[in-house]
Formats: structure tokens, sequence, C-alpha cells
């Protein structure tokens, strides 16, 4: 599913008025109906007060008619704007006057602190006080509105974001941003959804579909990519009856050290469990009857150093490799990564110590061969970008970055976000249970097992990286978030796949 941006909804907006020859305001009326309809399936005309707080803009102008509908249909409503300005939008206009119409009141217009209502805790609140229009911070006796309706405990419903919050811009103050039970969302969900510093304040949300002109959604290139089921099912290739082994390709899992071999063992792992015809790992001797013990099935070959690795050599042409779990960062460790990236020639992702061997020693920046996938956490992106201000200001360096060396960059977290070419894919798999020890060498095995079996660097990433998400929630489900260590994760990749194709009873985000 896309991302767009606001610039891109406005544009969505004209085009579809003036492809459908209907007028904003009729736009508006679909998305009050579309709000109504979700609530009046919810309250079946329970006489529950419903307070909507309006801002002067279009945003204010969906709760004016979503008032409006409610009071129609017998429900107990009160409209309050937040009258910051005089300068109100045409639609909002049209629907403040068609609101007294219908009541034979105008909405109570709040213009300082003694304004404010009375909330009880059992009512519920609409918030229509700032859409994707918000251009500041939301101040003085505005902000205090936002900070009384979040001291209240009744439900609150967002329309469209959370007030206050940016649809792709850094927050400013947090003190003035409603944090809604629920948003409901119009046609596809804005990117600061699934940002770190902005994703909380969106917990739940749901999409309204209001028409927009289809064409127009259909050929935008978007601001990022959502990576759902309904997309990770189209990467998936079948297998052929008559496939063998060699089919599937021979990975190199080159990691380890003395006190790190379980990163190696889980990365191996689930390169196998994902699919890898073969798998050869190359650990320091150390290791040895570690990963003969741990993983019988695959292949092991050791370096000269005990301990550590020191120069990866190998006898025949992988098909992917996986390098730097659990590796280490000392001189020989970074003498094995420059020896390995001067002489490979087959796709390549570079994880963990591999990446702080780099951030240490730039010189092996220029030694990354195109199309590598690199997958750092923060703290690795950290090293290896530098710091960044805020969440935006780390993605333009991630793909400044990308650009320059023309590499995968795995942005790893909550919603793990994958950059190339300066396009953005974003994964909704996965769960806080996966922030333990290990899952990263999991995922890197993951995606490493995908380029294995022939899927390109790029779907191998974004492919793997729902997998792994998928299989964190499966899981999950099994032990919850607290018990769950990165071996559950590996084991619960099988119904990671068979989970792409079961039929959901309500399928979570529509197709593109
Ligand atoms: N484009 C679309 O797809 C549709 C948009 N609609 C609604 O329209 C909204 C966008 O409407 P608008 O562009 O009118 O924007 P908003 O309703 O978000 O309001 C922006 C207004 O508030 C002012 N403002 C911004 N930040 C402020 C602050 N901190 N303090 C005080 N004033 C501030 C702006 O100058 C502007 O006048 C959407 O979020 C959505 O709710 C819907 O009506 C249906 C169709
Ligand atoms: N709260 C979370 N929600 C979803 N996924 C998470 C969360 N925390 C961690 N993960 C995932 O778990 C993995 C952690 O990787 P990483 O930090 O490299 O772990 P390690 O270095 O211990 O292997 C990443 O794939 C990340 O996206
Ligand atoms: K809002």
């Amino acid at each position: 599913m896309k991302i767009f941006s606001s610039k891109q909804f406005y544009e969505a907006d004209k085009i579809t008025t003036e492809k459908q020859g209907i007028t904003s305001v009729d736009l508006m009326e679909r998305a009050a109906t579309q709000i109504y309809g979700w609530l009046h399936q919810r309250l079946q005309g329970a006489q529950v007060p419903i307070h909507i707080f309006c801002g002067i803009g279009n945003n204010g102008g969906d709760g004016l008619a979503l008032g409006r509908l409610l009071v129609e249909n017998g429900y107990l409503v009160k409209c309050y704007i937040a009258n910051y300005t005089d300068k109100r939008s045409p639609s909002f206009l049209t629907n403040y006057s068609r609101y007294k119409d219908v009541t034979k009141n105008w909405p109570l217009l709040m213009t300082c602190v003694e304004d404010f209502p009375a909330i009880a805790r059992e009512d519920i609140i609409i918030d229509a006080l700032f859409g994707i229009g918000l251009n500041r911070p939301p101040e003085g006796w505005v902000k205090q509105l936002i900070q009384h309706i979040n001291t209240t405990p009744a439900y609150k419903l967002s329309i469209d974001i959370p007030s206050g919050l940016y649809a792709e811009q850094a927050i400013t103050d947090h003190e003035a941003i409603i944090k809604p039970n629920h948003t409901l969302t119009f046609q596809a969900p804005k990117l600061s959804f699934f940002l770190p510093e902005s994703g909380p304040y969106v917990t739940f949300y749901e999409i309204l579909n209001i028409g927009l002109d289809e064409e127009y959604m259909q050929t935008t290139k978007p601001v990022a990519q959502l990576i759902a089921k309904p997309q990770a099912q189209r990467f998936y290739k079948q297998r052929n009856k008559y496939a063998h082994k060699g089919n599937f390709g021979h990975a190199l899992v080159a990691a380890g050290s003395y006190g790190s071999m379980g990163a190696a063992v889980l990365s191996t792992k689930s390169t196998l469990r994902i699919g890898a015809g073969k798998v050869t790992a190359f650990i320091p001797e150390c290791g040895y009857n570690i990963m003969q013990i741990s993983v019988p099935e695959a292949l092991v070959q050791t370096d000269v150093n005990p301990k550590v690795l020191s120069k990866i050599e190998f006898d025949f042409m992988p098909d992917a490799i996986a390098v730097g779990m659990g590796m280490g960062t000392g001189k020989e460790s970074v003498a094995a990564l420059r020896g390995l990236l001067k002489k490979v020639t087959c796709p390549i992702l570079l994880d963990a110590d591999a990446l702080n061997c780099i951030s240490s020693t730039k010189t092996l920046l220029k030694l990354i061969p195109q199309n590598a996938i690199l997958t750092p956490h923060s703290g690795e992106l950290e090293r290896l970008i530098g710091e960044w201000s805020d969440d935006y200001d780390k993605i333009e360096k991630t793909k400044a970055f990308s650009k320059k060396y023309n590499v995968i960059v795995i942005i790893k977290g909550a919603n793990t976000i994958i950059i190339s070419e300066g396009e953005m894919y974003i994964n909704t798999t996965g769960n806080p249970g996966m922030a333990t020890a290990g899952s990263g060498d999991v995922l890197s095995g993951v995606i490493t097992g995908l380029v294995a079996q022939g899927y390109d660097p790029l779907m191998s990433s974004v492919f793997g990286v729902y997998l792994h998400g998928s299989a964190g929630n499966i899981a999950s489900q099994l032990i919850g978030f607290e018990a769950m260590i990165a071996s559950d994760i590996t084991e619960a990749l099988g119904d990671a796949f068979i989970e792409l194709f079961r039929q959901d009873e309500q399928q979570q985000a529509p197709a593109d």
C-alpha cells in the first residue's frame, strides 16, 4: 500500500473533484459519511454524549459534517469550534451553516480556556481540530485545549490524523498533540504513523476509502510503500515439483567469535529455515563443535585463527554471503572483512560487526559492492552515517548514504524501513517481543537465504523483513513478548510462509 504526502493528498483532492465532477464539499460529505458509518456501526444509536472539537480548516469541516449526520440520526452531539482565527476554509463555512440549519443553533465558539467544556469519562470525543494542514505546533489556549482533551479518560477518535501531529514533519512539541484511542485516516496512512517518534500517537488506525481518483493513486510515486500481507504475497515464488537443492542456492554465513558463536548459529539456522538449498558456516575454529551440534544440516569451514575470523576463504562459489554477526571488530576481523569485500562476486549482506568494522575503518566503505544489503540497528546506523536530529533527518541521511554507496540499507526497528535507490519500504509486521538478543542475527539469515534461493537483493530485503516480523508475531502468540527469544522467531518461519496465504476473516490492509 502506498503512503502519500500531504501535497499529494491535496493534488488527489483536486483531481478527484475535477474528474468526478464534484465539489470539495461533496468530498467532505463522503469523508464524514464514512466516519458516521464507522461510528454508527459501533454505537447503534446509543445515547452517549459525543463531543466534536473542530478546527476552522477542512478537518474541522469534516467534524461539522459528521456532527450534522449524527444529529440527523438521533445522536447526542455537541460541536465546539476552536476559533483561533477568522480564516475559515470555504468547505468549513458551508458545513458550519449546514450544521446550524439542522440543529437550529450555531456550534459553540471557543476562544479561551474558560470555554472548555466538562467531559465525563463515558463520553466520546471526536478530534477534528487539525488535519494534514497543520503548519506549526498549536500554541496558547489551543494547546491547552489539546491537553484538556488528553487528560480526560473519555474515548477519543481522531479524524484523519491526531491533531497536532504532522503528516511528514518532525514533532516540535510533544505536549500539543492529541493522544487518541483510534484514528480514522482518509484513503491512505500518513508517514508519521510509522516512525518511532510519532508512531506512538497512532496506536490504532483504520483507513477509510473516500474514493479519491483511482488513476492518481495508482500512478503517483508514493513517499513510501507499506509492506503488509497483500504486498508480501506477491513476492513469493512457488517451488517447482522437480526442484532439487541445487535450485535454492548455496549460502555462506561468515560469523562468530569466541563467546559469540550463538550469533553464527542463529544466522546459519535461519538461512536454512527460510529455504536456502545449502548453507556453509564459516567460523573460527573454536566454534566447530558448537555449530556441528547446533545445526547439523549446515556445512562448516573454519578460519585459521581459533578465536576470531581473520581470513575468510572458501572453496566454492556461494550464491549469497552474510558476514558480520558476532564477528568482533579487532584488526583481524577488519582484515578478514577487507579480504572478503575485495574478492566477493555474489550478493552480500553486511550486519552487526561488519558494519562496526566499516564505521571504524572508513577505507572499507569504497570496497562495499553495489547492491550490498546493510542491516544496521539504530546504534550501528549512527556509527555509519553520524547523528540525526529526528526521524526524517535519519531517513534523509540514510537515503544519501544508500545513494552514495549504491547499497540497500535496512533500518531495523518497530517498523523496519528498507531504503534503496531513493525508494522507501516500511514493514508492518513485528512486535516488541523481538527486542531480544539475536533477533537481528536471525534476520540476516532470513534475507541471505532468500537471496540464495534467487530472490533479488531488494526483494529479499523487503520480503525477508516481512517474514521475519510475521514469524515474530506468530511466536508471540504462542509465548508472549517477554519469553520470546531469537530462536523462537526461526522456529516460526515455516508458519510465516503458511500464514502468507491463510485467508483472514478481516484482511487488515487493502491491496494497492
Ligand atoms: N484532501 C483530502 O483527501 C480530503 C481532506 N479532508 C480533510 O481536510 C483536512 C485538511 O484540511 P486543511 O488543509 O483545511 O487543513 P486543517 O483542517 O488541518 O487546518 C489547517 C488550518 O489551520 C491553520 N493552522 C495550521 N496549524 C495551525 C496551528 N498550529 N495553530 C493554528 N492554526 C493552524 C492553517 O493555517 C489552516 O487554516 C484533512 O486532514 C482531512 O481531514 C476531507 O475533507 C476530505 C478530503
Ligand atoms: N519493538 C519492535 N517491534 C518490531 N520489531 C522489533 C522490535 N524491536 C526489535 N525488533 C526487530 O528485531 C530485530 C533486532 O535486531 P538487532 O537489534 O540487530 O538484534 P541483535 O543485534 O541482538 O541480533 C530487528 O529485525 C528489529 O526490527
Ligand atoms: K484531527
